[in-house]
């Protein structure tokens, strides 16, 4: 069945005919792809069409589409059986790996998605704490739990929702939303209501808004200034857990948070999401303490073995510095061609990821990540397509770079992009 034939049935069954709105390119304009295959960098739509890949599963993907070592481990792990209900070994070995990797977990609970991992940090963080408020930023999103879908990124900024009905104000009043990077900000809510704040979840660099880099000193401040008040920190490394380094963004800016969120990449592309912390934080978590906190499926040993090859490949390899090359050598590239064609950009990078913005501001947080043309973002989206690009469709969204991209990958990418960026 072709792309617009499965399209149209997908509106027939299925809410805007997508399982998550960023997929159905009505920030972008366009008719949405639906993809079947993928090798490498590379991925394959229903009419055969062929695309080099920046969008990389929104992030997982950072070894590349159907790495052959998480394929393998899969397969065996299938023919074992797919779910069991009871612990198995698959779930400690990928435990301790993110103990080994990441600076600041002792202990880590599994669940299935980067939304069960916020959601379920924010209730460790209010029944330790006994506090109700949370600190979230503007523009960063952490999945679509109640609690913080607040003034949130990605696909809330993308279709400007202002508030999602089914939130009763009672719960989104106890979100204290403040700008990103804005230390004022964050004194000024621990001035007035420090005694009752639980927490601060931060995406330590922004992916939500595109990419948006801390400011200096920024993450250590929100370490300080929560354990004077007694709150706890937390970092949502979905995105950048296992892609900014192996031990994440706490360790390439040397900031320890009390509690991290991961997902993504650690489920090797299949649906995995965890949060973990330090031993006496993460002992309170039923059954060893009171809060409580479940999953059917979690620690499933067909996505825990994908998570396990995939975090021993990026533990033995280390290919972070490679994989900053790789996109600092595209977004350079893309830089010098919208450069010559005289648009007006700003490109935000940190290691892999990185988001071109259509402004002439600096892009420090989300007001100014909103000044970037989105009209022009849309065109420039369909046109990559066009040449067969894929980036993520929408603005404030991160582009990707994989160990899969090679030399003539990126070669190949840079001459497609370039005859796109000639035609807008
Ligand atoms: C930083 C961050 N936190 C949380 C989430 C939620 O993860 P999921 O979509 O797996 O629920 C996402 C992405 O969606 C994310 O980018
Ligand atoms: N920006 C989101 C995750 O990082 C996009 C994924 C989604 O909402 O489907």
């Amino acid at each position: 069945m072709n792309n617009q034939k499965l399209i149209q049935e997908a509106l027939e069954v299925l809410p805007g005919g997508v399982n998550s709105p960023v997929r159905a390119f009505k920030a972008v304009g366009g008719e949405p792809v639906v993809l079947v295959k993928g090798r490498g960098c590379r991925v394959w739509d229903a009419d055969g069409n062929e695309y080099i890949d920046f969008l990389a599963s929104w992030g997982p993907l950072i070894l590349g589409h159907a790495y052959p070592k998480v394929v393998k481990a899969v397969k065996e792990e299938v023919e074992r059986g797919l779910s069991f209900g009871l612990t198995n070994p698959h779930e400690v070995k990928l435990a301790q790996l993110v103990v080994e990797m990441v600076p600041s977990v002792e202990k880590v609970r599994f669940v299935n998605s980067g939304t069960e991992a916020t959601m379920s940090a924010i209730r460790l963080a209010r029944g330790v704490t006994g506090r109700k408020l949370v600190v979230k930023f503007e523009g960063c999103y952490h999945g679509h739990y109640d609690s913080l879908l607040v003034s949130a990124g990605s696909g809330v900024a993308t279709f400007a929702i202002p508030g999602t009905p089914g939130i009763p104000e009672e719960i989104a009043k106890l979100t204290l939303v403040v700008p990103f990077n804005n230390r004022e900000a964050v004194k000024k809510v621990f001035e007035e209501y420090g005694e009752d704040i639980a927490c601060v979840i931060v995406e330590p660099v922004a992916g939500n808004m595109g990419v948006v880099p801390p400011k200096e000193g920024f993450l250590k401040f929100l370490r300080e200034i929560t354990e004077e008040h007694g709150s706890l920190l937390i970092f949502d490394e979905v995105i950048t857990g296992f892609r900014l380094s192996k031990g994440g963004a706490q360790e390439l800016f040397d900031v320890n948070p009390d509690l991290t969120c991961l997902g993504k990449i650690l489920g090797g592309g299949l649906p995995v999401g965890a949060y973990g912390g330090r031993k006496e934080l993460m002992s309170q978590v039923a059954p060893e303490g009171p809060v409580y906190q479940a999953g059917t499926l979690s620690g499933n040993p067909v996505a825990m073995v994908a998570g396990v090859e995939t975090l021993k490949e990026l533990r033995d390899k280390e290919p972070y510095e490679e994989l900053g090359e790789k996109a600092k050598r595209v977004s350079e590239a893309v830089s010098g061609m919208l450069k010559e064609k005289g648009i007006p950009h700003r490109i935000n990078r940190v290691g892999s990821m990185f988001t071109v913005f259509f402004t002439d501001k600096e892009v420090v947080d989300f007001e100014s990540a909103k000044s970037s043309d989105l009209e022009l973002f849309g065109k420039f989206f369909r046109k990559l397509l066009e040449k067969g690009i894929l980036i993520p469709p929408a603005q404030f969204e991160a582009w990707f770079l994989s160990t899969a991209h090679e030399e003539e990958d990126i070669e190949e990418a840079l001459n497609r992009i370039e005859s796109a960026i000639r035609e807008l």
